[in-house]
């Protein structure tokens, strides 16, 4: 990727364009600024919308192909070759006097932790859905992500022109399964049994695409819109659609009730004007009470001009959302490091949005999450892979900052030091909880699960040990759900969300940054996790250059029910008047042997390991206090009888009626618990749920056993015990070393 984005690979080329757009952006009102993300289930069709959204706005001149691997929006080899979304990619670009922000994110599970990400500095987003498939499993998660934010969204039922789209049945399915109050703005137009275009009920226009010119040199740029007229055939079905959102809207607030009662008439026919429509659609949408839901197909270019519209007209601008922190900062600068990725010219390239202030070229910053002041060298504006200096990004804008050495992914970056002691004052005055882990200064940080695989890497020779460090180190800042661990065989433990997740990385250090390596195989990642509770005092006895020093630790490991481990370590007791250098060397040791496992050498989760006793003589050496701390731990978590657990995940796959008994076979072959299986609307749901181990190589036997048709979405669900004939396997194939492709 380096050596592309330093040629610029892109075949189009735009800095003149975006050189006007970028100094403009500047000027921009925080009104004339819309961040908003594309979301959707696994080929829906994001970034074939994309795509049209920037050749429309003329910011590309040809159109890429999803399916020929030149898409601006998958810009990484691996993206390319694999026709998927892995990074979300942020791209400008202007609409009708606005700027939009806008990110494309990835559809793959294995990526949802990058969509909740974007999902925490969007102010909207446009839910893409195939109209031949309705709501997907995919679909589902990201919804409850954007509710579980509060973000606003459009409905773009996509894939019109397939065979099979269904623009009622799709509705219905996005208010039954996503329980969307779903607001129908378009009806679509259809000509000799083919897709042609939309009837506005907004405006009451039709608007209609030559299909003869949509794909070949116009690119459906051009289109026809007529006011529609009462002798029309689609007249009295569009009227009656339009009170329809007229009715619901005035269900929600009472003024619209009361315009629609005593506004103008024509004749027998109500009026309700189309600007005092679109206000209260825009208010509906914002405050989360209705969906708007539009229609087309974007590889046929019909339907994205008015999506675009919509995304100015509905979608809320930064000023409509105020986030409680924006309050303790008045103008100051506070923004948020949403997504990291490394370039050869510029390094670190951070993604910010600006949620108050200016974030300008050549200024100091501090990042309260990590302590540290930071300086800006440059501040640049995206196009997919190719970037423009510019002197600021505006307040509610998105843009890239250049110079960051420690912030990561997820960190809040302020104006001074002294700014955010100020925020932090205020905030705690409107606070009670001083207790929590973070203070309410600062924006929340997206928490990140536990990884179910992990996989071995190792150097192929010392000319690649330091290059392959640097590179995982950079890949775990882009990217924090990815974690790195040295292992005992010189190498590193990558450990990630699922195997696709783990291929990625693995063929980013191969391919892209040309690093030769040895790879394990992927592994599932086991936990331990202590059976009783134990209490171990421990006394322990170094001779340092010539000179006696001993650390009595006194530690206790309780079961709890949470996968993840907690630690007690703190003043009190016997431990008062320890320094507090003293009781982070402790924590440390403690830290360092639970991720080393007990018995099985996978790493301990459900325990609370609380220091009960610590005694260090003056003059000490903090790593003898770590040493002595993670032996008395070894010795607490052998006594504590570790029980091997493994994740297991929800699965759920959607399919036709005739081939659940070869899904229900290959589940029944995996041992899997078959919860639910019902059909809606000619599509057959399985959900189940199995351990992640039985159904690594599933999604590939699925596709054979159903000749692709079939949708697969996993989701780990938590932990059981390992079954003992299991286990035993488990402890030979460890035993077996780990073997390198
Ligand atoms: N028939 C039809 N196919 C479409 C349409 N839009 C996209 N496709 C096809 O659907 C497939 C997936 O399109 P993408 O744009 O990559 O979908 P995506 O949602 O970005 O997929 P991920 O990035 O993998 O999440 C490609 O083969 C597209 O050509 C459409 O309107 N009609």
């Amino acid at each position: 990727m380096w050596q592309r984005l330093l040629r610029g690979v892109c075949s189009i080329s735009c800095k003149p364009i975006a050189q006007r757009w970028f100094t403009k952006q500047i000027r921009l009102a925080s009104s004339d600024i819309r961040n908003i993300g594309i979301m959707a289930h696994i080929d829906a069709g994001k970034t074939t919308t994309t795509e049209r959204m920037l050749f429309y706005s003329g910011y590309i001149k040809r159109m890429g192909d999803i399916d020929a691997g030149n898409t601006v929006m998958d810009y990484l080899d691996s993206e390319r070759a694999r026709g998927i979304t892995v990074q979300s990619a942020a791209i400008s670009f202007n609409w009708d006097d606005c700027l939009i922000n806008l990110i494309d994110t990835p559809g793959h599970v294995d990526f949802t932790i990058e969509v909740e990400r974007s999902l925490r500095v969007l102010d909207g987003a446009v839910a893409v859905f195939d109209a031949s498939r309705g709501v997907e499993a995919q679909t589902r998660t990201v919804w409850r992500q954007a509710n579980r934010n509060n973000v606003p969204r459009i409905a773009f039922l996509n894939k019109m022109d397939k065979e099979g789209a269904n623009f009622a049945a799709s509705v219905k399915s996005i208010q039954s399964q996503l329980k969307a109050k779903t607001l129908l703005l378009q009806v679509p137009l259809v000509k000799e049994d083919q897709f042609c275009g939309v009837l506005d009920l907004i405006n009451m226009k039709k608007i209609e695409w030559d299909m003869n010119m949509t794909v070949s040199n116009s690119g459906g740029r051009d289109f026809v819109h007529n006011a529609l007229q009462p002798n029309d055939n689609e007249w009295s079905l569009c009227m009656k659609a339009r009170e329809s959102v007229i009715e619901q809207l005035a269900e929600l607030y009472d003024e619209v009730a009361n315009e629609w009662l005593d506004g103008p008439t024509a004749g027998e026919v109500k009026l309700f004007p189309a600007e005092i429509l679109k206000t209260w659609i825009r208010k509906a949408t914002i405050d989360n009470h209705v969906v708007p839901v539009l229609c087309g197909t974007s590889l046929k270019n019909i339907g994205v001009q008015p999506l675009l519209d919509a995304v100015v007209n509905f979608l809320p601008h930064p000023t409509d959302i105020i986030h409680p922190f924006m309050n303790y900062y008045s103008n100051n600068l506070v923004a948020m490091a949403f997504k990291i990725i490394h370039d050869k010219r510029y390094g670190a390239l951070v993604f910010v949005r600006v949620y108050s202030g200016k974030l300008k070229a050549k200024s100091k910053l501090y990042n309260p999450n990590k302590s540290c002041r930071e300086s800006v060298s440059s501040v640049l504006a995206v196009y997919a892979d190719e970037y423009q200096e510019v002197g600021e990004i505006p307040q509610g804008s998105i843009g890239i900052v250049c110079g960051l050495k420690q912030t990561v992914t997820g960190d809040t970056i302020v104006e001074s030091e002294s700014a955010y002691g100020e925020a932090k004052l205020k905030a705690e005055k409107h606070h009670d909880d001083r207790n929590t882990d973070s203070s309410p200064a600062v924006l929340a940080a997206v928490p990140i699960p536990e990884p179910v695989f992990f996989r071995s890497i190792l150097a192929d020779s010392m000319k690649y040990e330091e290059p392959l460090e640097k590179a995982l180190a950079m890949i775990s800042r882009e990217d924090p759900s990815i974690g790195v661990k040295a292992n005992d065989h010189g190498g590193f433990l990558l450990c990630g969300m699922g195997e696709l997740h783990l291929d990625i990385v693995v063929d980013r250090i191969r391919k892209e940054l040309g690093i030769k390596a040895l790879i394990g195989e992927v592994r599932v990642a086991y936990r331990e996790i202590p059976t009783c509770r134990t209490t171990v005092e421990e006394t322990f006895e170094r001779n340092i250059q010539g000179r006696k020093h001993d650390v009595a630790v006194s530690l206790q490991v309780n079961p709890v029910d949470e996968n993840r481990i907690i630690s007690d370590v703190k003043s009190f007791g016997t431990t008062t008047g320890v320094s507090p250098q003293a009781l982070q060397a402790a924590a440390i040791g403690i830290h360092q042997e639970c991720q080393r496992g007990s018995r099985y050498g996978f790493p301990i989760m459900g325990a609370k390991m609380k220091l009960l006793g610590l005694t260090v003589k003056r003059n000490c050496p903090l790593g003898l206090v770590t040493s002595a701390a993670a032996k008395c731990t070894r010795t607490a978590l052998l006594q504590a009888d570790c029980q091997l657990v493994e994740p297991v995940m929800n699965i759920e796959v959607t399919t036709t009626e005739s081939q659940l008994s070869p899904i229900l076979a290959e589940l029944t072959k995996r041992h899997a618990t078959i919860k639910d299986v019902y059909t809606t609307d000619q599509i057959t749901t399985i959900s189940a749920s199995a351990a992640v181990a039985e159904i690594k190589d599933f999604a590939s036997a699925l596709r054979s056993v159903t000749s692709g048709n079939v949708d697969l979405h996993l989701q780990v669900s938590g932990y059981q015990n390992v079954p003992q004939e299991r286990q035993h396997e488990i402890e030979n194939s460890l035993s077996g070393g780990i073997s390198y492709s």
